[in-house]
């Protein structure tokens, strides 16, 4: 077996070498060597003393080109067993079955999941789409033409790119399922920097050693060890709602039965679990967050800018466990990889590794402006919305002035007319619109129309900013936003044991209650 850092799997390793010492069968587990820094060269004493900034992690192991093992060559000479044949797989009884093609492979894959998949409208164009085809092959052709086109030598300005193939690398895919390894990354990068492999001669920067983009990619691949080396150090606490650092202090909202917290009946269960399905089926309102759910649903793939935003969204405007959140992605993620996701999702949701934790908190019509600057993304995937013509108005459609609700198509969309989040977002240099339309939500009376006087809104503001608050549309925002640039100083961490039973995930198969 190859070493795993996962609780279960941990718990499952054991058993099976249990199994075999019970039977004399010999029992190995091989050193995971898919990592960027293997296991073997951590200068870590122990699990324990992996810093919890992962700065502080980096700064330890730079500079990064130097540290990957290289890797081994690949075995042209038949020497590896050949693949079983079809003949060879016993045959299975009801309700299982062996697919004899691979259209009936794939069919069998997405069974399982498809019942769940919410339906959405269709996309006539999907430039974003992920164009993952999985093996060794199409990993490599992928990485070679990174390299070779010059984008791996940008990287670093296009990384945060929403709609299109090639801003960041689409690797992670290969990676999580083990087609190609972070050294090989590494080593190919290197033939570019050191001008060793003359494919690359054409191409920008041939020969010139480390640029920011490649630097930038290999930083990236370290985030990724280090979420793994999470993983071993915290353990089961990737799954607990109070994460890494063991904060109770948050009141999440749950869709659960009982309130976990005060082990009464949960009021808002329902109301948490519809709202979270117009999270997951891209119905918010907020179109970045619709967009990018969207997008998931079509091809299984979102960016990282995308992902940042949802699970902030989730976590810190709708104050939703982020754990329903963690164990969608799980379900849907093409490149889904158990310690990258619970992390990030803890990173984000603030009771993780992200030293500002709490304070950090992405508006999402702020992130949209930055990062979908002519509204292309939003527009792809989210294509009720695609007529209206005003940024301000695309990215929260229930602004839209009342005149224009017919023309564009917004009647009747639960994503204009009953936005699970309003969100107060102004604009310098215009005057501030009285125009908000009114939309009484279904099963209301009439209500007070009246418009915004709070033209400008901070994050905490943001944070707490409700449907009861209107908003003032039009322009650039006013509205600070935490960025994930610098994670600056370590907080003071509290102990992490004594973690509470009733702070697990679901079932300990990291279910939760629906
Ligand atoms: C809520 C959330 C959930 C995520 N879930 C996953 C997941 O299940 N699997 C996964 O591989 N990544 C996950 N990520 C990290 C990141 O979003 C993806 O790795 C990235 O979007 C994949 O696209 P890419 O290959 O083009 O990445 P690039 O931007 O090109 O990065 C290069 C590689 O670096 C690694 N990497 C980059 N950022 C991270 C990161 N934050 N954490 C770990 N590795 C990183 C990946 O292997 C990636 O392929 C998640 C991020 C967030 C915020």
């Amino acid at each position: 077996m190859i070493g795993e850092e996962g609780y279960e799997e941990e718990k499952d390793k054991k058993s099976v070498a249990d199994a075999c010492s019970a039977l004399g069968i010999e029992h190995e587990v091989w050193v995971d060597e898919k990592y960027f820094i293997d296991d073997r060269d951590l200068k870590l004493e122990s699990p324990e003393h992996l810093p919890d900034v992962f700065t502080t992690y980096r700064k330890l192991n730079e500079p990064l080109k130097e540290r990957p093992r290289p890797t081994r060559p690949r075995p042209l000479d038949g020497s590896l067993p050949k693949p079983i044949e079809a003949s060879q797989i016993p045959s299975q009884s009801d309700p299982f079955e062996i697919p004899t093609s691979s259209e009936a492979f794939e069919a069998a894959l997405l069974r399982p999941i498809e019942k769940d998949i919410p339906e959405v409208a269709p996309v006539d164009e999907s430039t974003s789409a992920h164009p993952f085809r999985g093996g060794e092959d199409h990993a490599l052709d992928r990485l070679y033409y990174l390299i070779k086109s010059g984008n791996a030598s940008q990287y670093k300005s296009s990384r945060n790119g929403l709609l299109g193939v090639d801003y960041s690398t689409k690797l992670s895919g290969y990676l999580a399922q083990g087609c190609i390894t972070a050294r090989q990354i590494h080593e190919e990068l290197l033939h570019f920097e050191t001008g060793s492999d003359q494919k690359y001669a054409e191409t920008d920067g041939y020969g010139e050693g480390e640029n920011e983009g490649t630097q930038a990619i290999r930083f990236e691949l370290l985030w990724r060890d280090y979420m793994r080396l999470c993983t071993r150090k915290f353990q089961a606490k990737l799954f607990y709602r109070s994460g890494f650092r063991n904060d109770h202090s948050h009141k999440w909202k749950t869709g659960c039965a009982v309130d976990k917290d005060t082990g009464l009946p949960s009021q808002s269960s329902e109301a948490v679990s519809a709202t979270m399905k117009r999270v997951l089926e891209g119905t918010t309102g907020q179109s970045l967050i619709d967009a990018s759910s969207r997008e998931l649903i079509h091809t299984g793939y979102t960016s990282n800018r995308a992902r940042q935003n949802v699970a902030s969204f989730l976590a810190k405007h709708l104050n939703i466990d982020w754990r329903y959140g963690a164990e969608w992605y799980e379900f849907m993620l093409v490149d889904y990889d158990v310690n990258s996701n619970w992390s990030n999702w803890q990173y984000v949701a603030g009771v993780g590794n992200d030293p500002r934790g709490e304070a950090r908190i992405f508006n999402p019509v702020k992130q949209a402006f930055d990062y979908d600057k002519d509204g292309a993304y939003v527009r792809c995937w989210v294509p009720e919305i695609r007529k209206i013509e005003k940024l301000e108005n695309l990215f929260q459609p229930w602004t839209t002035p009342t005149e224009d609700w017919e023309r564009f198509g917004l009647t009747g969309l639960a994503l204009a007319e009953d936005p699970v989040k309003k969100i107060n977002f102004s604009v310098e240099g215009k005057p501030k619109s009285s125009r908000r339309p009114f939309v009484r939500k279904r099963g209301q009376g009439r209500g007070d129309p009246s418009s915004s006087t709070n033209p400008k809104s901070t994050p905490s503001e943001d944070a707490k900013s409700s449907n009861d608050k209107p908003h003032v549309p039009n322009g650039t925002s006013s509205v600070e936003v935490e960025v994930d640039e610098d994670p600056g100083e370590p907080p003071a961490y509290v102990a992490m044991e004594g973690q509470e039973e009733d702070n697990k995930v679901g079932d300990g198969n990291r279910h939760i209650p629906k």
